[in-house]
């Protein structure tokens, strides 16, 4: 089975194409199977500004108070991950939407409860209720809340989620669609990176802010799966270039000196 796993980042969710919905049609032709997670940062945000309720970011994750936890997942599992799953189908695609805590889809550890509070990695996906929804043809749309063996819930990274859901899949891509056509620097697009040109790249800073999470959540799912390259994408456009290639900036595998 051919799988992409495609994360939607909350930057793009209201800027996603026609030309977007198209790709993913025409994926799903070619026999691909697709499964998407989505973040929803911004409208995240935006939630909690109105309900005059602070949060703020530790090394890229929002620390999650319960009261933070409740904001979260009101607007990841429902406002986001329900808008998305209509505009699939208003794009003729079958799509079902589900919380990451739904049938234990993401079961979760808590990273460091005392510095993140309620922020969670995933230990393990259920593959096997992803599986028989791929098999019925349907698109899985994800939000990144998780789950522990005590039922309590976590509020996950996007990318991390979505890394997370590819390496446990085994899946044979992995695209982060984002605002950006790729990764930049001054201005060029760059189509080809390796791991550590990544490195380099975070390290003098042409790499930073919201990327840094979205590459160092691709490095780990090359290093820890199957993938042998991870892609960053616009959702403003297609996802396919006119050959039939992916557009984006690609993240290969390094290859190893024997
Ligand atoms: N080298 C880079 N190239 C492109 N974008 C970059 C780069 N470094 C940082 N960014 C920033 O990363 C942002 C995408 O991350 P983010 O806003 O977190 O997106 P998402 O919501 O899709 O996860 C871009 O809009 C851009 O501001
Ligand atoms: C722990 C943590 O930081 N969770 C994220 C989940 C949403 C997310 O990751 O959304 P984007 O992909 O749009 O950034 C948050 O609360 O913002």
């Amino acid at each position: 089975m051919n799988t992409i796993v495609i994360k939607c980042g909350g930057s793009i969710l209201a800027e996603l194409s026609d030309s977007f919905f198209h790709s993913i049609r025409e994926l799903k032709q070619n026999g691909y199977k697709i499964v998407i997670v989505h973040g929803g940062g911004p409208e995240i945000g935006q939630m909690l500004a109105t309900l005059d309720i602070r949060s703020e970011f530790v090394n890229g994750l929002r620390k999650t108070t319960p009261e933070v936890l409740e904001v979260a997942e009101m607007v990841l599992s429902g406002t986001v991950n329900k808008k998305l799953v209509s505009l699939l189908q208003k794009a003729g695609i079958q799509a079902v939407g589900l919380s990451g805590s739904d049938a234990l889809l993401l079961q979760a550890t808590p990273i460091d409860l005392e510095s993140l509070g309620y922020v969670g990695e995933v230990k393990n996906v259920n593959i096997s209720f992803l599986t028989q929804l791929l098999a019925l043809d349907y698109v899985p749309v994800l939000s990144p809340i998780g789950i522990d063996e005590e039922l309590t819930k976590y509020n996950i990274n996007a990318d991390i989620a979505a890394a997370s859901v590819a390496v446990a899949l085994h899946a044979n891509h992995l695209l982060f669609v984002t605002d950006v056509p790729g990764i930049l620097k001054n201005g060029e697009l760059l189509p080809e990176l390796s791991t550590n040109t990544v490195v380099d790249l975070i390290g003098e800073g042409t790499i930073y802010g919201g990327m840094i999470p979205k590459v160092n959540a691709a490095l780990s799912a090359l290093e820890f799966g199957s993938l042998q390259e991870i892609t960053i994408i616009s959702g403003k456009d297609s996802l396919v270039a006119l050959d039939g290639s992916i557009k984006g900036t690609k993240i290969v595998k390094e290859l190893e000196v024997i």
